[in-house]
Protein backbone atom coordinates (compact mmCIF):
# COMPACT_ATOMS: atom_id res chain seq x y z
CA UNK A 1 0.00 0.00 0.00
CA UNK A 2 1.33 3.15 -0.83
CA UNK A 3 2.30 5.73 2.27
CA UNK A 4 0.28 8.58 3.22
CA UNK A 5 -2.97 9.37 5.45
CA UNK A 6 -6.16 7.66 5.33
CA UNK A 7 -9.40 9.33 6.18
CA UNK A 8 -12.74 8.32 6.48
CA UNK A 9 -15.89 10.30 6.21
CA UNK A 10 -19.57 8.95 7.16
CA UNK A 11 -22.34 10.72 5.94
CA UNK A 12 -24.79 11.15 8.47
CA UNK A 13 -26.91 14.12 7.54
CA UNK A 14 -29.91 12.69 6.04
CA UNK A 15 -33.53 12.61 7.39
CA UNK A 16 -34.71 9.14 7.14
CA UNK A 17 -37.50 9.58 5.76
CA UNK A 18 -38.28 5.86 4.65
CA UNK A 19 -37.39 4.57 7.94
CA UNK A 20 -40.19 5.80 9.54
CA UNK A 21 -38.11 7.22 13.12
CA UNK A 22 -38.97 10.02 14.78
CA UNK A 23 -35.31 11.02 14.83
CA UNK A 24 -32.66 10.87 12.43
CA UNK A 25 -32.07 7.20 11.56
CA UNK A 26 -27.90 7.48 12.45
CA UNK A 27 -29.69 8.57 16.25
CA UNK A 28 -31.46 5.67 16.60
CA UNK A 29 -30.62 3.04 19.36
CA UNK A 30 -30.18 -0.31 18.21
CA UNK A 31 -28.51 -2.95 20.71
CA UNK A 32 -28.54 0.24 23.02
CA UNK A 33 -26.32 1.95 21.21
CA UNK A 34 -26.76 4.89 18.88
CA UNK A 35 -26.87 3.55 14.95
CA UNK A 36 -23.78 6.06 13.74
CA UNK A 37 -21.62 4.91 16.91
CA UNK A 38 -21.19 1.47 15.41
CA UNK A 39 -19.42 1.94 12.60
CA UNK A 40 -17.92 5.63 14.15
CA UNK A 41 -16.04 3.05 16.82
CA UNK A 42 -14.91 0.23 13.68
CA UNK A 43 -13.50 3.40 11.68
CA UNK A 44 -11.46 5.28 14.64
CA UNK A 45 -10.34 1.43 16.14
CA UNK A 46 -8.80 0.48 12.72
CA UNK A 47 -4.98 0.79 12.34
CA UNK A 48 -4.92 2.05 9.08
CA UNK A 49 -7.44 5.31 9.79
CA UNK A 50 -5.82 8.34 10.64
CA UNK A 51 -8.66 10.54 11.00
CA UNK A 52 -12.68 10.23 11.04
CA UNK A 53 -15.05 12.90 9.81
CA UNK A 54 -18.77 12.72 10.27
CA UNK A 55 -20.94 14.50 8.38
CA UNK A 56 -24.38 15.42 9.95
CA UNK A 57 -27.41 18.10 9.35
CA UNK A 58 -28.13 21.44 10.04
CA UNK A 59 -28.44 21.99 14.18
CA UNK A 60 -27.48 18.70 14.71
CA UNK A 61 -25.00 19.35 16.72
CA UNK A 62 -26.02 18.34 19.81
CA UNK A 63 -27.54 15.11 18.61
CA UNK A 64 -24.19 14.15 17.70
CA UNK A 65 -22.59 15.01 20.64
CA UNK A 66 -25.01 13.37 22.98
CA UNK A 67 -25.21 9.99 20.47
CA UNK A 68 -20.90 9.73 19.96
CA UNK A 69 -19.45 12.73 22.11
CA UNK A 70 -16.44 14.12 20.67
CA UNK A 71 -15.85 13.66 17.35
CA UNK A 72 -14.53 15.88 14.17
CA UNK A 73 -17.63 16.61 11.85
CA UNK A 74 -19.13 18.96 9.05
CA UNK A 75 -22.66 20.04 8.08
CA UNK A 76 -23.76 17.86 4.99
CA UNK A 77 -26.17 19.64 2.07
CA UNK A 78 -29.54 18.39 1.08
CA UNK A 79 -28.53 15.15 -1.20
CA UNK A 80 -25.98 12.20 -0.25
CA UNK A 81 -24.02 13.62 -3.01
CA UNK A 82 -23.21 17.09 -1.20
CA UNK A 83 -23.42 15.65 1.80
CA UNK A 84 -19.65 13.16 0.92
CA UNK A 85 -18.91 16.61 -1.00
CA UNK A 86 -19.15 18.57 2.33
CA UNK A 87 -16.70 15.93 3.94
CA UNK A 88 -14.31 15.77 0.97
CA UNK A 89 -14.01 19.87 0.82
CA UNK A 90 -13.47 19.43 4.90
CA UNK A 91 -10.57 17.41 4.21
CA UNK A 92 -9.05 18.93 1.39
CA UNK A 93 -9.01 22.43 3.02
CA UNK A 94 -8.17 21.57 6.28
CA UNK A 95 -5.06 19.35 4.65
CA UNK A 96 -3.54 22.00 2.44
CA UNK A 97 -5.23 20.67 -0.47
CA UNK A 98 -6.14 23.45 -3.40
CA UNK A 99 -9.38 24.61 -3.42
CA UNK A 100 -12.07 23.94 -6.21
CA UNK A 101 -11.62 25.88 -9.21
CA UNK A 102 -14.58 28.23 -9.96
CA UNK A 103 -17.11 27.53 -11.86
CA UNK A 104 -17.40 23.98 -10.48
CA UNK A 105 -20.56 22.49 -8.48
CA UNK A 106 -18.87 22.80 -4.83
CA UNK A 107 -21.30 25.75 -2.70
CA UNK A 108 -19.71 28.53 -1.21
CA UNK A 109 -20.89 28.04 2.04
CA UNK A 110 -19.45 24.84 2.81
CA UNK A 111 -18.98 25.12 6.75
CA UNK A 112 -15.81 24.51 8.12
CA UNK A 113 -14.47 21.35 9.91
CA UNK A 114 -15.25 21.43 13.53
CA UNK A 115 -14.83 19.30 16.71
CA UNK A 116 -17.84 18.40 18.87
CA UNK A 117 -16.28 19.60 22.27
CA UNK A 118 -19.06 21.52 22.99
CA UNK A 119 -17.14 24.50 22.73
CA UNK A 120 -17.01 26.84 19.80
CA UNK A 121 -16.04 25.48 16.45
CA UNK A 122 -12.08 25.62 15.69
CA UNK A 123 -9.80 23.27 12.98
CA UNK A 124 -9.22 19.55 14.10
CA UNK A 125 -6.13 19.63 16.36
CA UNK A 126 -3.22 17.53 15.05
CA UNK A 127 -4.49 16.01 12.36
CA UNK A 128 -5.07 19.46 10.56
CA UNK A 129 -2.49 19.84 7.67
CA UNK A 130 -1.35 16.15 7.31
CA UNK A 131 -2.05 15.33 3.33
CA UNK A 132 -5.04 12.48 2.98
CA UNK A 133 -3.67 9.98 -0.09
CA UNK A 134 -7.12 7.50 0.10
CA UNK A 135 -10.57 8.29 1.65
CA UNK A 136 -13.64 5.36 2.86
CA UNK A 137 -16.88 7.12 2.59
CA UNK A 138 -19.41 5.46 4.40
CA UNK A 139 -22.92 5.70 5.37
CA UNK A 140 -23.83 5.98 9.05
CA UNK A 141 -27.06 3.96 8.07
CA UNK A 142 -24.82 0.91 7.63
CA UNK A 143 -23.55 0.37 11.39
CA UNK A 144 -22.12 -3.18 11.29
CA UNK A 145 -18.34 -2.46 9.39
CA UNK A 146 -15.93 -5.18 10.25
CA UNK A 147 -12.30 -4.60 10.29
CA UNK A 148 -12.07 -7.59 7.55
CA UNK A 149 -13.93 -5.30 5.08
CA UNK A 150 -12.01 -2.38 5.68
CA UNK A 151 -8.70 -4.45 5.39
CA UNK A 152 -10.57 -5.88 1.89
CA UNK A 153 -10.94 -2.09 0.66
CA UNK A 154 -7.85 -0.79 1.18
CA UNK A 155 -5.76 -3.49 -0.18
CA UNK A 156 -6.81 -2.88 -4.09
CA UNK A 157 -5.74 0.83 -3.74
CA UNK A 158 -2.51 0.54 -5.04
CA UNK A 159 -3.35 -0.63 -8.36
CA UNK A 160 -6.70 1.10 -8.68
CA UNK A 161 -8.87 4.84 -8.08
CA UNK A 162 -11.64 2.88 -6.10
CA UNK A 163 -12.83 -0.07 -4.45
CA UNK A 164 -16.26 -1.14 -2.95
CA UNK A 165 -17.34 -4.01 -1.44
CA UNK A 166 -20.57 -5.57 -2.69
CA UNK A 167 -22.51 -9.07 -3.01
CA UNK A 168 -23.31 -10.98 -6.14
CA UNK A 169 -27.12 -10.98 -6.73
CA UNK A 170 -28.89 -14.34 -5.57
CA UNK A 171 -32.39 -13.55 -6.27
CA UNK A 172 -34.05 -14.11 -10.23
CA UNK A 173 -34.19 -10.23 -11.48
CA UNK A 174 -36.66 -9.41 -13.52
CA UNK A 175 -38.47 -6.21 -14.86
CA UNK A 176 -42.24 -5.41 -14.22
CA UNK A 177 -44.54 -3.10 -15.76
CA UNK A 178 -47.95 -4.11 -14.73
CA UNK A 179 -46.78 -7.66 -15.98
CA UNK A 180 -43.35 -8.85 -15.43
CA UNK A 181 -41.22 -8.37 -18.96
CA UNK A 182 -37.47 -9.52 -19.60
CA UNK A 183 -35.74 -11.59 -17.32
CA UNK A 184 -32.64 -9.94 -16.49
CA UNK A 185 -28.72 -12.21 -16.54
CA UNK A 186 -27.61 -11.97 -12.99
CA UNK A 187 -24.38 -13.72 -13.15
CA UNK A 188 -22.29 -10.24 -13.08
CA UNK A 189 -24.67 -8.25 -11.04
CA UNK A 190 -23.67 -7.04 -7.99
CA UNK A 191 -25.55 -5.33 -4.79
CA UNK A 192 -22.76 -1.79 -3.79
CA UNK A 193 -22.70 -1.46 -0.16
CA UNK A 194 -20.47 1.31 1.55
CA UNK A 195 -17.62 2.21 2.61
CA UNK A 196 -16.45 2.86 -0.73
CA UNK A 197 -12.30 3.24 -0.81
CA UNK A 198 -10.96 5.59 -3.22
CA UNK A 199 -8.15 7.08 -3.79
CA UNK A 200 -8.62 11.09 -2.53
CA UNK A 201 -7.68 13.15 -4.99
CA UNK A 202 -9.27 11.16 -7.96
CA UNK A 203 -12.62 11.04 -6.07
CA UNK A 204 -12.42 14.79 -5.03
CA UNK A 205 -11.66 15.74 -8.51
CA UNK A 206 -14.97 13.59 -9.29
CA UNK A 207 -17.36 15.41 -6.92
CA UNK A 208 -15.94 18.68 -7.76
CA UNK A 209 -16.58 18.21 -11.28
CA UNK A 210 -19.96 16.11 -11.09
CA UNK A 211 -22.41 17.40 -13.77
CA UNK A 212 -24.64 14.37 -14.23
CA UNK A 213 -27.63 12.94 -12.89
CA UNK A 214 -27.77 12.88 -9.29
CA UNK A 215 -25.68 9.59 -8.49
CA UNK A 216 -26.29 7.07 -6.06
CA UNK A 217 -22.95 6.46 -4.83
CA UNK A 218 -19.60 8.02 -5.04
CA UNK A 219 -18.02 5.05 -7.28
CA UNK A 220 -20.18 5.30 -10.08
CA UNK A 221 -18.70 8.92 -10.11
CA UNK A 222 -15.14 8.50 -10.18
CA UNK A 223 -15.51 5.61 -12.70
CA UNK A 224 -17.19 8.09 -15.03
CA UNK A 225 -14.76 10.32 -14.75
CA UNK A 226 -12.53 7.79 -16.44
CA UNK A 227 -10.98 5.85 -13.51
CA UNK A 228 -10.73 1.85 -12.83
CA UNK A 229 -12.80 0.75 -9.83
CA UNK A 230 -12.79 -2.61 -8.33
CA UNK A 231 -15.06 -4.76 -6.17
CA UNK A 232 -14.15 -6.86 -3.25
CA UNK A 233 -16.09 -9.33 -1.09
CA UNK A 234 -18.85 -7.33 0.97
CA UNK A 235 -20.52 -8.78 3.44
CA UNK A 236 -24.12 -9.16 4.99
CA UNK A 237 -23.80 -7.58 7.96
CA UNK A 238 -23.31 -4.37 6.04
CA UNK A 239 -26.91 -4.16 5.33
CA UNK A 240 -28.75 -0.62 5.14
CA UNK A 241 -31.24 0.39 7.28
CA UNK A 242 -33.42 1.89 5.06
CA UNK A 243 -37.33 0.75 5.87
CA UNK A 244 -38.97 0.79 9.27
CA UNK A 245 -38.54 -3.30 9.27
CA UNK A 246 -34.66 -3.10 8.92
CA UNK A 247 -34.59 -1.73 12.15
CA UNK A 248 -35.94 -5.85 13.09
CA UNK A 249 -33.29 -6.71 10.96
CA UNK A 250 -30.65 -5.17 12.51
CA UNK A 251 -31.26 -6.00 16.11
CA UNK A 252 -31.16 -10.15 15.18
CA UNK A 253 -28.06 -9.54 13.04
CA UNK A 254 -26.31 -7.72 16.03
CA UNK A 255 -27.84 -10.37 18.59
CA UNK A 256 -26.59 -13.43 15.99
CA UNK A 257 -23.02 -11.41 16.38
CA UNK A 258 -23.15 -11.58 20.00
CA UNK A 259 -20.50 -14.15 21.47
CA UNK A 260 -20.96 -15.33 25.11
CA UNK A 261 -17.51 -15.11 27.02
CA UNK A 262 -16.99 -16.45 31.09
CA UNK A 263 -13.93 -15.17 32.96
CA UNK A 264 -13.31 -15.17 36.74
CA UNK A 265 -12.10 -13.73 39.76
CA UNK A 266 -10.65 -14.44 43.29
CA UNK A 267 -9.71 -12.08 45.72
CA UNK A 268 -9.14 -12.72 49.58
CA UNK A 269 -8.57 -10.11 52.09
CA UNK A 270 -7.19 -10.12 55.99
CA UNK A 271 -10.03 -10.04 58.83
CA UNK A 272 -9.04 -7.45 61.38
CA UNK A 273 -10.54 -5.84 64.36
CA UNK A 274 -11.69 -2.24 64.16
CA UNK A 275 -12.35 -2.65 60.20
CA UNK A 276 -15.96 -2.39 58.92
CA UNK A 277 -16.81 -5.98 57.15
CA UNK A 278 -18.18 -4.82 53.71
CA UNK A 279 -19.46 -7.77 51.60
CA UNK A 280 -21.22 -7.99 48.22
CA UNK A 281 -21.43 -4.21 48.65
CA UNK A 282 -23.31 -4.36 52.10
CA UNK A 283 -22.37 -3.30 55.55
CA UNK A 284 -22.11 -6.68 57.97
CA UNK A 285 -22.63 -6.51 61.80
CA UNK A 286 -19.16 -8.70 62.70
CA UNK A 287 -16.47 -8.35 65.30
CA UNK A 288 -13.99 -7.94 62.39
CA UNK A 289 -14.14 -6.41 59.27
CA UNK A 290 -11.70 -6.44 56.13
CA UNK A 291 -8.44 -4.50 55.44
CA UNK A 292 -6.46 -3.63 52.87
CA UNK A 293 -7.03 -1.86 49.62
CA UNK A 294 -10.42 0.39 49.80
CA UNK A 295 -13.36 -0.81 51.46
CA UNK A 296 -11.21 -4.19 51.05
CA UNK A 297 -15.07 -5.75 49.72
CA UNK A 298 -13.46 -9.11 48.66
CA UNK A 299 -16.40 -10.18 46.58
CA UNK A 300 -17.12 -6.57 44.39
CA UNK A 301 -13.45 -7.00 43.82
CA UNK A 302 -13.80 -11.12 42.95
CA UNK A 303 -16.97 -9.93 40.35
CA UNK A 304 -14.55 -6.81 38.97
CA UNK A 305 -12.27 -8.92 38.21
CA UNK A 306 -14.02 -11.65 36.11
CA UNK A 307 -16.06 -8.90 34.68
CA UNK A 308 -13.08 -7.58 33.63
CA UNK A 309 -11.41 -10.83 32.46
CA UNK A 310 -14.38 -11.35 29.96
CA UNK A 311 -13.13 -8.40 27.43
CA UNK A 312 -9.46 -9.26 28.71
CA UNK A 313 -9.41 -5.61 30.55
CA UNK A 314 -6.47 -6.35 32.96
CA UNK A 315 -7.42 -6.75 36.79
CA UNK A 316 -8.71 -4.74 39.16
CA UNK A 317 -5.32 -2.94 40.27
CA UNK A 318 -5.06 -2.11 36.48
CA UNK A 319 -7.54 0.03 36.92
CA UNK A 320 -7.13 1.28 40.70
CA UNK A 321 -4.01 0.59 41.40
CA UNK A 322 -3.32 0.14 45.25
CA UNK A 323 -0.55 2.27 45.39
CA UNK A 324 -2.81 5.20 44.37
CA UNK A 325 -3.88 7.14 47.64
CA UNK A 326 -7.05 8.44 46.21
CA UNK A 327 -8.62 4.68 46.65
CA UNK A 328 -7.35 4.33 49.99
CA UNK A 329 -11.02 3.53 51.96
CA UNK A 330 -12.90 3.80 48.44
CA UNK A 331 -16.18 1.89 48.03
CA UNK A 332 -15.43 -0.91 45.84
CA UNK A 333 -18.99 -0.15 44.22
CA UNK A 334 -17.19 2.41 41.96
CA UNK A 335 -14.73 -0.45 41.06
CA UNK A 336 -17.42 -3.08 40.05
CA UNK A 337 -19.37 -0.22 38.35
CA UNK A 338 -16.15 0.75 35.90
CA UNK A 339 -15.68 -2.72 35.15
CA UNK A 340 -19.42 -2.69 34.08
CA UNK A 341 -19.17 0.34 32.08
CA UNK A 342 -16.67 -1.23 30.08
CA UNK A 343 -18.60 -3.92 28.93
CA UNK A 344 -21.64 -1.61 28.01
CA UNK A 345 -19.28 0.79 26.09
CA UNK A 346 -18.11 -2.62 23.80
CA UNK A 347 -21.65 -3.41 23.53
CA UNK A 348 -22.19 -5.94 26.22
CA UNK A 349 -24.71 -7.59 28.27
CA UNK A 350 -23.80 -9.10 31.54
CA UNK A 351 -25.60 -12.55 31.65
CA UNK A 352 -24.80 -13.65 35.02
CA UNK A 353 -22.75 -13.42 38.15
CA UNK A 354 -21.84 -16.19 40.31
CA UNK A 355 -20.30 -15.22 43.67
CA UNK A 356 -18.38 -18.38 46.07
CA UNK A 357 -17.74 -16.51 49.49
CA UNK A 358 -15.54 -18.99 51.58
CA UNK A 359 -14.82 -18.36 55.51
CA UNK A 360 -15.92 -19.83 58.69
CA UNK A 361 -17.52 -16.53 59.70
CA UNK A 362 -19.90 -14.67 59.77
CA UNK A 363 -22.62 -16.86 58.06
CA UNK A 364 -23.90 -15.67 54.68
CA UNK A 365 -26.75 -16.25 54.20
CA UNK A 366 -28.68 -14.04 56.25
CA UNK A 367 -27.15 -11.39 54.18
CA UNK A 368 -27.61 -13.07 50.86
CA UNK A 369 -30.74 -11.46 49.87
CA UNK A 370 -29.24 -8.06 50.17
CA UNK A 371 -26.14 -8.60 48.76
CA UNK A 372 -27.48 -10.23 45.62
CA UNK A 373 -29.69 -7.20 45.05
CA UNK A 374 -26.97 -4.34 46.11
CA UNK A 375 -24.90 -6.27 43.26
CA UNK A 376 -27.81 -6.60 40.64
CA UNK A 377 -28.30 -2.87 41.67
CA UNK A 378 -25.00 -1.71 40.41
CA UNK A 379 -24.73 -4.03 37.74
CA UNK A 380 -28.39 -2.91 36.58
CA UNK A 381 -29.13 -6.69 35.64
CA UNK A 382 -32.00 -8.72 37.48
CA UNK A 383 -31.33 -10.19 40.83
CA UNK A 384 -32.38 -13.69 39.54
CA UNK A 385 -28.98 -12.97 37.02
CA UNK A 386 -26.66 -12.61 40.74
CA UNK A 387 -26.08 -15.83 42.37
CA UNK A 388 -24.19 -16.05 45.86
CA UNK A 389 -23.08 -19.25 47.89
CA UNK A 390 -20.71 -19.89 50.70
CA UNK A 391 -18.74 -22.43 52.21
CA UNK A 392 -15.89 -23.06 54.59
CA UNK A 393 -12.87 -24.40 54.75
CA UNK A 394 -14.02 -27.17 57.32
CA UNK A 395 -11.64 -24.86 59.59
CA UNK A 396 -8.56 -25.74 57.12
CA UNK A 397 -6.02 -22.76 56.21
CA UNK A 398 -6.37 -19.18 56.84
CA UNK A 399 -10.13 -19.06 56.30
CA UNK A 400 -10.78 -22.05 58.43
CA UNK A 401 -8.76 -19.84 61.26
CA UNK A 402 -10.98 -16.64 60.70
CA UNK A 403 -7.41 -15.02 59.66
CA UNK A 404 -9.40 -13.65 56.66
CA UNK A 405 -12.18 -14.29 53.30
CA UNK A 406 -11.70 -15.43 50.26
CA UNK A 407 -14.12 -15.14 47.27
CA UNK A 408 -13.83 -16.70 44.11
CA UNK A 409 -16.70 -15.50 40.84
CA UNK A 410 -17.56 -16.19 37.95
CA UNK A 411 -19.04 -13.82 35.23
CA UNK A 412 -20.36 -14.28 31.88
CA UNK A 413 -21.42 -11.46 29.33
CA UNK A 414 -22.09 -11.62 25.77
CA UNK A 415 -20.18 -9.47 23.74
CA UNK A 416 -20.96 -8.05 19.78
CA UNK A 417 -17.95 -9.23 17.50
CA UNK A 418 -19.10 -6.76 15.01
CA UNK A 419 -17.37 -3.25 16.35
N1 LIG B 1 -28.61 14.74 2.36
C1 LIG B 1 -28.15 13.57 2.78
C2 LIG B 1 -28.83 12.37 2.53
C3 LIG B 1 -28.31 11.19 2.99
N2 LIG B 1 -27.17 11.20 3.73
C4 LIG B 1 -26.65 9.96 4.29
O1 LIG B 1 -26.45 9.00 3.29
C5 LIG B 1 -26.63 7.69 3.81
C6 LIG B 1 -27.48 6.83 2.89
O2 LIG B 1 -28.70 7.52 2.61
P1 LIG B 1 -30.16 7.00 2.94
O3 LIG B 1 -30.17 5.63 3.44
O4 LIG B 1 -31.00 7.33 1.78
O5 LIG B 1 -30.51 7.96 4.19
P2 LIG B 1 -31.59 9.10 4.29
O6 LIG B 1 -31.42 10.08 3.18
O7 LIG B 1 -31.49 9.62 5.67
O8 LIG B 1 -32.94 8.27 4.15
P3 LIG B 1 -34.26 8.66 3.32
O9 LIG B 1 -33.84 8.68 1.88
O10 LIG B 1 -35.20 7.57 3.64
O11 LIG B 1 -34.71 10.00 3.82
C7 LIG B 1 -27.22 7.84 5.20
O12 LIG B 1 -26.25 7.51 6.17
C8 LIG B 1 -27.62 9.30 5.25
O13 LIG B 1 -27.53 9.88 6.55
C9 LIG B 1 -26.51 12.39 3.97
O14 LIG B 1 -25.48 12.39 4.64
N3 LIG B 1 -27.01 13.55 3.49
C1 LIG C 1 -24.44 4.57 -1.35
C2 LIG C 1 -25.36 3.39 -1.26
O1 LIG C 1 -25.48 2.98 0.07
C3 LIG C 1 -24.72 2.23 -2.02
O2 LIG C 1 -25.57 1.15 -2.09
C4 LIG C 1 -26.74 3.67 -1.79
O3 LIG C 1 -26.69 3.90 -3.16
C5 LIG C 1 -27.43 4.80 -1.06
O4 LIG C 1 -28.70 4.97 -1.61
P1 LIG C 1 -29.81 5.88 -0.94
O5 LIG C 1 -30.88 6.04 -1.93
O6 LIG C 1 -29.12 7.16 -0.55
O7 LIG C 1 -30.30 5.10 0.23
Amino acid sequence: MTSGKTAAIIVAAGTGVRSGSAAPKQYALLGGKPVLAYSLAALRGHPAIDRVVVVIGAGQEAALREAVGDVEYVIGGATRRMSVLAGLEALASSTGHPGPVPGSTVPHDLQPVGVNSGGPRHEAGVTVGVKIERVLIHDAARPFLSADVIDRLLAPLDAYEGAIPALPVADTLVRYDGMIGETVPRTDLYRVQTPQAFVFDAVLAAHRGWSGPEPTDDAQMVRDTGHEVTIVLGDPMLEKITHPADFAAAEARLAASMRSRTATGFDVHRLEAGEELWLGGVLIPHDKGLSGHSDADVALHAITDALLGTIAAGDIGTHFPPSDPQWRGADSAQFLQHAASLITARGGIIDFIDLTLICEAPKIGPHRSAMRDRIAALLQVGVDQVSIKATTTERLGFAGRGEGIAAQAAATVRIPETR
